[in-house]
């Protein structure tokens, strides 16, 4: 990454914020050559440059025109066939890890045609980067280290969690103002150790889209986008610093009909990323990142404040030419793209009401301290020229003791605002782990929906023994093994990941008692040092130092008022975030209740009820109104209530059923035929948009589903008993 430019004042933080103009950095890395591929024609000639050997166009003198038309290629640095993967973590990767622990954002991406060493590279660079970041932070003077990582694949423009695969597609939304996408409902995982990250990371490539092709038997079939963010508790706030390693999909030429579609999407990502790099290569003042999710999320890799690195992936034999030509094409334009980097500093996220309670203390402070100078004012005009004369021969003496006087109010003044600001911080952090507590609540809500269904001894919610013993000693329910294993690792976790979070809000809590304790010592202190103020302020420089002090306090008033605006939009969006995600799940249990409940009965040859037949038209109909929307952008339900088998809309409720003990009662006995017919369900529209059309796709896959589609009885065009 080649730095140029310059220096600029930190406008909010009072300090020098270094802000460097950078070229991405380009290496290239050509795989061994494999037997199948022809001969070779790609040749490394230095570690910068290489040479594409051109076809020669008669079979005269076949050599010279050769040389004539070889295409050489000078890069950053070039990688030969014998380069080992320390080598090119050495070069590319390392020194973004060291920048990511200083607050900066850094990014390596592997381009390249399919099978030429992307998953290879990355899949070292991911696991080396992570350990040399936990070995940095445990050599670190700061101890107060957070890393958080998510894993995503893009497959079919659809976004997976790979570190949470059950979570289904996850939506891309801008966030307003900053411009970067989020994604919505991502989990972020606390990394606590490098053997942790390994496992994570091992459990996300196990979810990866992998089918072979011809020139990968092991390809990876979607992007994957690792994300670290390193958190780190500094003066002022909490330095943020972030590294993406990403693998794109390699681009493939097979027409193979199952993979079209495919295809297809991961040329138009690819080729939306290669019109970003020409466009941005050129210098074009407009860049269209909104062609695919890929080039959206990779904005701020690609034009942003991200120092970034691309490793250009080629096989060098003949087979490859084609493929070979434009990767190396994309790469040398790549390298003339520039990104503005600067460390990222933000400030904690705090609640709204924090803030109005400090800044109202601030400007009390302000208040009073404005009144303090206008009775000195007055009564320094009362008793000026006594003062004068009795004090004369104290004045030198007077000075100093003012000075040092002014200097210990601006001091605790200080104190305070640092204590203040680090209990917001402990306030913002506890709001944050108890946002962390309830995601993995809800994810062990999920599994024990899944799992723990309804007809089984119900566990106490909330039990670790006996959710955790639930899916080891089974639950009477037909699950494979691999879904039972899976859940199993995923409650585990879940369970860890909750008791380590709980173990931190006790830290916390303790340290906001202790931050609390201190903040009240030194407001007292401020308040004595106060009290001397209106009898010692006899002149105009003194006056103004106090005005000074006014100023200071309004200035970080309207700073806080700002930032607690802005930390309540971003923790409103992710309170909503996790809202929707937990109201989803509560519909998705429903749903499954109720198809369990109507199917029991249906087998058990119960009718229905008139009241509950009512009861399951009006839920029909408010799914149906809830969820079919021509622009409900927002919540995409993965599931809908299966539709419900016409025959079992003929069954009848019986009163005579109730003689057997299953039935209840009204009315006289007998059947009661067709005015108690289970309703039937509304037609299904048509479909509309692309939600409602994956809805209609989710209920044909309800409809073929042996286990949750409701079978009428055989024989009989009533089914009362
Ligand atoms: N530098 C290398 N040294 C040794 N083997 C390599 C190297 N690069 C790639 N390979 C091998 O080549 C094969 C294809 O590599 P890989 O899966 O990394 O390709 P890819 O570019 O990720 O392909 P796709 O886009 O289809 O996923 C693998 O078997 C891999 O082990």
């Amino acid at each position: 990454m080649t730095q140029s430019n310059l220096t600029t004042p930190d406008k909010h933080h009072g300090g020098i914020r270094t802000v460097t103009e950078e070229k991405l950095m380009v290496a290239v890395r050509v795989r061994p050559l494999r037997n199948d591929e022809g001969p070779r024609i790609v040749h490394v000639v230095s570690d910068k440059m290489l040479v594409l050997e051109e076809e020669a166009d008669s079979r005269r003198d076949v050599l010279r025109q050769r040389r004539l038309n070889d295409k050489h290629y000078v890069y950053d640095r070039v990688f030969g066939e014998d380069s080992t993967q320390e080598d090119v973590y050495d070069t590319v990767c390392a020194p973004l890890v060291g920048d990511t622990l200083r607050g900066f954002a850094g990014a390596v991406f592997a381009y390249g045609a399919t099978g030429a060493g992307k998953t290879h590279t990355m899949t070292g660079l991911m696991s080396r980067a992570l350990n040399h970041l936990f070995t940095s932070i445990a050599e670190s003077e700061h101890k107060s280290h957070e890393v958080k990582m998510s894993y995503i694949e893009i497959y079919n423009e659809n976004i997976r969690d790979l570190l949470n695969p059950s979570a289904g597609t996850l939506e891309l939304r801008d966030e307003g103002g900053s411009g970067a996408p989020v994604v919505a409902g991502l989990s972020e995982v606390r990394a606590t150790s490098a053997a942790h990250v390994a496992e994570l990371l091992a459990r996300g490539d196990r979810a990866r889209t992998a089918e072979p092709t011809h020139a990968n038997q092991h390809s990876s079939r979607g992007h994957a986008l690792l994300s670290v963010t390193v958190s780190t508790e500094v003066e002022g706030g909490v330095q943020r610093g972030r590294l993406f390693l990403i693998d794109l999909a390699g681009s493939e030429r097979a027409g193979l009909r199952a993979r079209r579609l495919e295809g297809a999407h991961i040329n138009r990502s690819l080729l939306a990323l290669g019109n970003c790099i020409m466009a941005l290569s050129g210098g074009a003042r407009y860049v269209n990142y909104r062609d695919s999710k890929l080039t959206r999320l990779l904005r701020e890799v690609l034009g942003g404040r991200c120092r970034t690195a691309m490793v250009a992936h080629v096989a060098p034999g003949h087979a490859h030419r084609e493929t070979t030509r434009s990767t190396l094409h994309y790469a040398q334009k790549a390298s003339s793209i520039t990104n503005r980097v600067e460390r990222e500093m933000v400030e904690t996220p705090m609640h709204l009401s924090q803030y109005r309670t400090v800044i109202s203390e601030l400007r009390e402070e302000i208040a009073r301290l404005k009144m303090k100078m206008k009775d000195d004012r007055t009564r320094s005009k009362e008793e000026h020229h006594i003062e004068e004369e009795v004090n004369k021969e104290d004045a030198a003496e007077s000075a100093a003791h003012l000075k040092s006087l002014r200097e210990a109010i601006v001091s605790t003044f200080k104190q305070q605002m640092r204590l203040r600001r680090r209990l917001m911080e402990l306030d913002s952090h506890l709001l944050g782990l108890a946002l962390d507590a309830e995601r993995q609540h809800a994810a062990i809500s999920h599994w024990e929906a899944r799992f723990n269904r309804l007809y089984k001894p119900i566990n106490m919610p909330g039990s670790r023994l006996s959710t955790q013993q639930s899916y080891r000693g089974g639950t009477g329910l037909s699950t494979s093994s691999s879904e039972r294993a899976e859940a199993e690792v995923a409650v585990e976790q879940a369970w860890a990941e909750l008791a380590a979070v709980e173990r931190e809000q006790e830290n916390a809590r303790a340290e906001r008692e202790r931050v609390e304790r201190q903040l009240e010592q030194v407001r007292l202190r401020g308040a004595q040092l106060e009290q001397e103020l209106p009898a010692r302020i006899s002149s105009g420089p003194e006056r103004e130092v106090l005005a000074l002090v006014c100023r200071v306090h309004e200035l970080e008033a309207d700073k806080l008022a700002l930032q607690g605006e802005r930390a309540a939009r971003a923790h409103e969006l992710r309170r909503r975030d996790l809202a929707l995600q937990r109201r989803d799940a509560q519909r998705r249990l429903s749903d499954e209740i109720i198809t369990r409940q109507r199917r029991t009965l249906e087998e058990m040859g119960i009718g229905v009820p008139p009241e509950l037949a009512q009861l399951y038209e009006l839920y029909q109909q408010e799914i149906h109104a809830s969820t079919y929307t021509e622009s409900n952008d927002i919540y995409t339900p993965p599931y809908r209530l299966p539709p419900i088998s016409t025959s079992l809309s003929e069954l009848t409720w019986s009163e005579s059923s109730s003689g057997s003990g299953r039935g209840s009662s009204s009315g006289s006995g007998g059947t009661l035929a067709l005015d108690h017919r289970l309703p039937r369900l509304a037609p299904t529209p048509r479909p509309r948009t692309r939600y409602s059309q994956a809805s209609a796709a989710t209920m044909k896959r309800y409809a073929s589903d042996d286990s949750l589609v409701m079978v009428a009885p055989r024989g009989g065009d009533t089914a009362a008993p």
